[in-house]
């Protein structure tokens, strides 16, 4: 819980009873000091949070040596969280705007994640204008709800669409006999007390040939419908919650892998960390939870109306009346005493996806790591990780043992003391208020059995006991199952809100192709001023994509981060024409080429160039997909499409010769010998392979991106001798002096936003090194 702090005065006092009283676990802050108070006018509340406390708004632990500038809490304040004394200075600091207040909060050594959310919420702290230069449906400014109300089910709806279509959908049908399922089973449940009321009978009157037909004949003839209803419920249950992953699996899979998506959703916005988990782990519970759930909640109900319909037969109406009253009464007390289970199961996702993505960064850098020895490094980081995720656990296994106890207590045992009391007041009661209550109807009951009305009748109460207490148990159980639904809704909603981040933020990247995400890296939080010239220089460019040249005309480049990189870019790159990049690291060299391609968002004036299909991109580290030796040299083509094309295996031996690989077809065990290509081939291999690639493509442009930086020189002659016999338009990337005689033109960028553009005329062909060590002309 957290206390004001600051200088004292009546609006804080307010502002601390205002949170006191949002909070349930208020009491507790009673213990907590109100301070100080923020200035009356300005309005602006700033809390500390308390070391021994535990509790934010959702009763989740907060991390103490985290900052966070939370929310607006009316009249223009921000709600602050913050512990040390120095802390709060900077957060003060920052509130009021200071320069030194935003240095000091970027000097915090603050984890990445905690950094953006620093930020994410600084920006909540600038003025509106500034604040309105985020992505405009920046989902990720307001923390996902996790919560089980209007929001949570309309998101539900949306989804349970998407996974039942229409009324003939195969879903629908499964659906319908889950249901139908239910109500045979539940009907075969009500049989199962009646025949072990009457078994009970057949035993205490001693009446043989009754127990021989209830017990041997009916059970040995009901099994069979009963072992098959059952199992083709499991069944059916299986089927629909396959069925739900495929079909969310394939919504989500269309948007993410279509339209170079999956990139900008990596690259370009911040929202999502563990993408790969939110799409494999989180779809798959999303689609248990929800099928169980439905389920678990069907069959209650139908039990609750079937059983209650049976029992008010014999008991009376109040006698299901009062179970029904008792179980309303005992969920309102623990729906009040809940702790946030969807929230909870929302961050230990969160929390499995940020372990998971440890060990895939390690494996997938396992030998850069193990170069530099980092393999201590990468435990500390990799246990901090898992560390957070027990610590996580342990406080969801804590709430559910608390929440256990009482639901155990009210649902299972005081629920049972109620039962047999029920179930017993007739027989127990034969006059008063009681007796007026139950007998009537146990009397009724008697004498519709035919019986002689003689309710003391030993087998009769035997058998009316056996039946309606199974009964009775039957009801209870199927309450005692929608009330304990109510936790696994709880949950659901937890995975809803995983899943719906993940469909806004896909939906965000789809309708904003000329926006830029929201990204919430630091260099976004620049001076008010620079904002809006950033903002003007942010107009969405012009994309002629049918023409057989590349032309940009006043184009900006501007990072996800909001930095303006190259302005106002001119450059004509006819067909035959080509291109060398230069430039000091980091100046946007790489970057123009992601605009090229369309990964970046085009901002400023006109982008000229040929479709996707006549230009190939070769990037310094190149891509090795997963498969044989011949779809590393065709990709992203496949087998089929290559023999379409007429082309065998000899022509792409003919390529691997070109590029001085003629060996690795035999020495890897052929065209179809399928291994990790990246782990076993070179640095310069792999270079090579990917030339090959781009000759077996022959684009009319191709872009090389320092894509021969590891490969000898007189090779890499080669290759750019062998790229212009092919007649393929190169625009480069390189740092390499022995370059620039392949080329016409070249265009400097000088990392300060600026950039030049002319011919290579002989005289400006750097010099270097020869084979003696001489300079020589490149
Ligand atoms: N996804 C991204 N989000 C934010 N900033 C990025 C992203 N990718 C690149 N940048 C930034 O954009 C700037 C330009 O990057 P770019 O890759 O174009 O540099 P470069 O000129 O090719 O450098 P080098 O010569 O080192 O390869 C860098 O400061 C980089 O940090």
């Amino acid at each position: 819980m957290e206390f004001a702090v600051g200088g004292m005065g009546p609006g804080g006092w307010a502002g601390a009873f205002r949170l006191a009283s949002r909070r349930r676990r208020a009491a507790r802050v009673a213990a907590a000091v109100v301070a100080g108070v923020a200035a009356v006018g300005g309005a602006t509340y700033y809390w500390t949070q308390q070391a021994d406390s535990d509790d934010d708004e959702n009763g989740s632990k907060l991390d103490l040596s985290e900052v966070e500038i939370n929310a607006e809490l009316g009249g223009g304040g921000q709600l602050a969280l913050v512990r040390s004394q120095r802390q709060r200075e900077q957060v003060t600091a920052l509130l009021s705007g200071s320069p030194e207040g935003r240095a000091s909060l970027r000097r915090r050594s603050l984890a990445p994640a905690r950094s953006q959310r620093l930020a994410k919420s600084a920006s909540m702290a600038r003025p509106p204008s500034m604040a309105a230069l985020q992505h405009p449906t920046d989902a990720s400014s307001s923390k996902t709800s996790v919560k089980v109300d209007r929001r949570f089910f309309t998101t539900l709806y949306r989804f349970v669409r998407i996974i039942i279509p229409s009324a003939r959908s195969h879903e629908f049908l499964v659906t319908l006999g889950i249901a139908a399922t239910l109500v045979a089973r539940t009907r075969l449940d009500i049989w199962v007390s009646d025949n072990a009321g009457d078994i009970v009978k057949a035993i205490v009157a001693r009446d043989r040939p009754a127990f021989i037909r209830r017990c041997i004949r009916d059970i040995s003839l009901m099994m069979f419908p009963m072992s098959f209803v059952n199992n083709v419920l499991k069944l059916l249950i299986s089927l629909l919650r396959v069925q739900s992953r495929k079909r969310l699996t394939a919504y989500f899979h269309e948007q993410y892998l279509s339209d170079q998506i999956f990139f900008k959703a990596t690259n370009l916005d911040s929202r999502i960390q563990n993408i790969d988990q939110l799409l494999t782990q989180d779809v798959e519970r999303f689609s248990t939870t929800l099928v169980n759930l439905y389920s678990n909640v069907t069959k209650p109900l139908l039990d609750v109306i079937l059983f209650s319909s049976r029992l008010a037969r014999s008991l009376g109406i109040k006698g299901p009346v009062v179970m029904i009253g008792y179980f309303l009464i005992t969920s309102a007390i623990l729906r009040k005493l809940q702790p946030p289970f969807g929230k909870l199961t929302a961050d230990e996702q969160r929390l499995e996806g940020d372990f998971r993505l440890c060990h895939s960064r390690l494996i997938t850098h396992a030998e850069e790591i193990a170069f530099y020895g980092g393999g201590l490094r990468e435990k500390i980081f990799i246990n901090g990780t898992f560390d957070r995720l027990l610590r996580h656990l342990h406080k969801v296994f804590v709430a559910r043992f608390r929440i256990g106890l009482l639901d155990s207590i009210l649902v299972k045992y005081l629920a049972t003391i109620v039962g047999y009391c029920v179930v017993s007041m007739p027989i127990f009661f034969s006059s008063g208020f009681i007796r007026a209550l139950f007998q009537p109807a146990f009397v009724r009951e008697v004498q519709r059995s035919g019986k002689a009305a003689d309710a003391t009748d030993a087998a009769m109460v035997a058998e009316m006991y056996t039946r309606n207490s199974r009964l009775l148990i039957s009801l209870s159980a199927a309450i005692g199952r929608l009330i304990l639904s109510g936790k696994e809704l709880t949950r659901l909603a937890g995975y809803t809100a995983r899943v719906s981040e993940l469909d806004a933020v896909l939906a965000d990247l789809r309708k904003s192709e000329a926006d830029v995400a929201p990204s919430l890296l630091s260099g976004q939080r620049r001076a008010a001023q620079e904002d809006v010239e950033l903002r003007a220089l942010m107009t969405p460019g012009r994309l002629v994509d049918n023409v057989d040249f590349v032309r940009f005309e006043n184009v900006n480049i501007i990072s996800p981060d909001r930095t303006l990189l190259v302005k106002g870019l001119t450059v004509d790159a006819p067909p035959g024409t080509n291109v060398l990049i230069t430039g000091p690291n980091g100046s946007g060299k790489s970057s123009l080429f992601r605009v090229l391609c369309g990964l970046w968002p085009l901002y400023g004036g006109t982008l000229y160039r040929p479709p996707n299909d006549r230009m190939f991109y070769v990037p310094q580290r190149p891509y090795l997909a997963l498969g044989s030796l011949r779809e590393q040299v065709i990709y992203p083509l496949t087998t089929r499409d290559m023999r379409e094309r007429g082309l065998r295996d000899d022509d792409l031996q003919q390529l691997l010769e070109q590029v001085h690989l003629g060996e690795l077809s035999k020495r890897r065990n052929g065209w179809d010998n399928v291994c990790d290509w990246a782990d076993v081939l070179s640095g310069g291999e792999k270079q090579r392979l990917a030339m090959a690639r781009l000759f077996f493509h022959r684009p009319q442009y191709a872009v090389l991106d320092e894509c021969t930086s590891a490969v000898s020189l007189d090779v890499e002659g080669f290759l750019y001798e062998r790229a212009r016999e092919l007649g393929i338009t190169l625009l480069t990337v390189s740092h390499r002096p022995s370059l620039w005689r392949f080329h016409e033109k070249v265009l400097r960028f000088d990392g300060h936003s600026g950039w030049s553009f002319s011919d290579i005329r002989p005289d400006d062909i750097p010099q270097v090194p020869g084979a003696n060590g001489e300079l020589v002309s490149a």
